[in-house]
């Protein structure tokens, strides 16, 4: 049985996400979509959009086709899956969760990744994040939500490009600095084909190997690493620790990758992970990676993370291509590179000679 694939549709108050909704639903593509919409006390727009396409949303509440669904994720997931499979609604093939937009999108991911009942039916496909072309750097700046928005995205899209206020192309470099492994996109009153939203999840990877490298999108990170470092060589000679705002929360992120050329022992990443959760949990925003385990040197492992939850380890056939070094990419809060590299490093037997557990504890930048 094939898992229904879920995206997430999340973006700051007033950002276009129904806009955006709207018009992927009028699309054949996404024509058999189930929609849930976890909105508190906005329901006009929301009433006109499941006016507007009555026989492609199936709602969720007692069967009600235009309701505002209060939030349990698992209990809905479940009733809409009963529903689906008794014949009571379409027998719809994706769902699209739409957040509000204040929210962190962390414990809806966390729950598609972890929740057993629901790892039977549905799969976690693409987190899309909508942000305000005209708004949005001033959001960034204000709401440290929209940053970790912005953080967890696979996809990108910038609205309102149309109107003269809007700043699309400074707000998309931030964004890339933020998130280099996520797609940006632009839609104007949400215009954007739906195959670039969706298809970007990692069970879709499974089920095709080869794209492990586009899932990931290591090579992005690399090119953003100057950030990172420019970053250190400030605040290591003692001058101001940073040329923009000091207060911009996105100027606590840093997006970076790190790569190993020798194979890991399966008990000793666990360990890293372990203890990278136990100490900075929740300021590991994202982690993906492709991992070289010495005990399984054909099957690349693949590991991905939101703050302290991992989604169990899925492993991959056979590498997609000669390369066989683990590579892991990181979206983390004030948790740089070089934090990271000594704890796996130390873990992992590249720096045998140093304490683990003293490496671990030591939350210094
Ligand atoms: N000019 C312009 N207006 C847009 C665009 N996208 C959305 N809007 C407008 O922006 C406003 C907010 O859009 P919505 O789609 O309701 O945003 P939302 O993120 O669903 O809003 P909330 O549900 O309140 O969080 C509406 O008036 C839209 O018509 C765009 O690309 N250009």
């Amino acid at each position: 049985m094939s898992l229904l694939p879920v995206s997430i549709l999340t973006g700051f108050l007033g950002s276009g996400k129904t806009t955006l909704l709207r018009h992927l639903l009028g699309q054949p593509e996404l024509s058999d979509t189930a929609v849930i919409v976890n909105e508190f006390g906005e329901v006009g727009l929301d009433h006109m959009l499941v006016a507007d396409s009555e026989e492609k949303i199936v709602e969720l509440n007692s069967g009600c086709l235009c309701c505002t669904v209060r939030w349990d994720l698992v209990t809905t997931l479940d009733e809409l899956y009963a529903k689906r499979e008794a014949g009571s609604i379409p027998a719809f093939s994706r769902v699209v969760i739409e957040t509000t937009g204040l929210a962190d999108p962390a414990p809806v991911l966390h729950t598609l990744m972890n929740d057993p009942k629901l790892a039977a039916r549905f799969r976690l496909d693409s987190v899309i994040t909508v942000v305000d072309g005209v708004n949005g750097l001033a959001t960034l700046d204000r709401h440290e939500e929209a940053v970790k928005q912005a953080a967890v995205a696979d996809r990108l899209v910038i609205t309102k490009g149309d109107l003269p206020e809007a700043e699309v192309d400074t707000l998309e470099s931030r964004l890339g600095q933020l998130n280099p492994g996520a797609a940006r996109l632009r839609a104007i009153m949400g215009e954007v084909p739906a195959d670039a939203l969706f298809g970007a999840g990692f069970y879709a990877l499974e089920e095709r190997g080869e794209d492990v490298r586009r899932w990931l999108r290591e090579e992005a990170y690399q090119d953003a690493a100057g950030h990172d470092h420019a970053e250190h060589a400030h605040a290591h000679d003692g001058s101001q620790a940073h040329a923009h705002d000091v207060n911009r929360h996105d100027d606590h992120i840093r997006a970076f990758s790190i790569v190993r050329e020798e194979p890991v022992s399966g008990a000793r990443f666990s360990l890293f992970l372990e203890l990278l959760v136990a100490n900075r949990g929740p300021d590991i925003l994202r982690v993906k990676g492709i991992v070289n385990i010495a005990e399984k040197p054909d099957k690349p492992a693949v590991i991905h993370g939101v703050q302290h939850l991992f989604h169990p380890v899925a492993w991959m056939d056979s590498w997609p291509d000669a390369d066989r070094s683990t590579r892991l990419v990181f979206i983390t809060r004030d948790v740089s590179r070089d934090w990271v590299e000594k704890l796996l490093d130390a873990l992992t037997g590249e720096r045998e000679e140093t304490d683990p557990v003293l490496q671990a504890g030591d939350r210094r930048e």
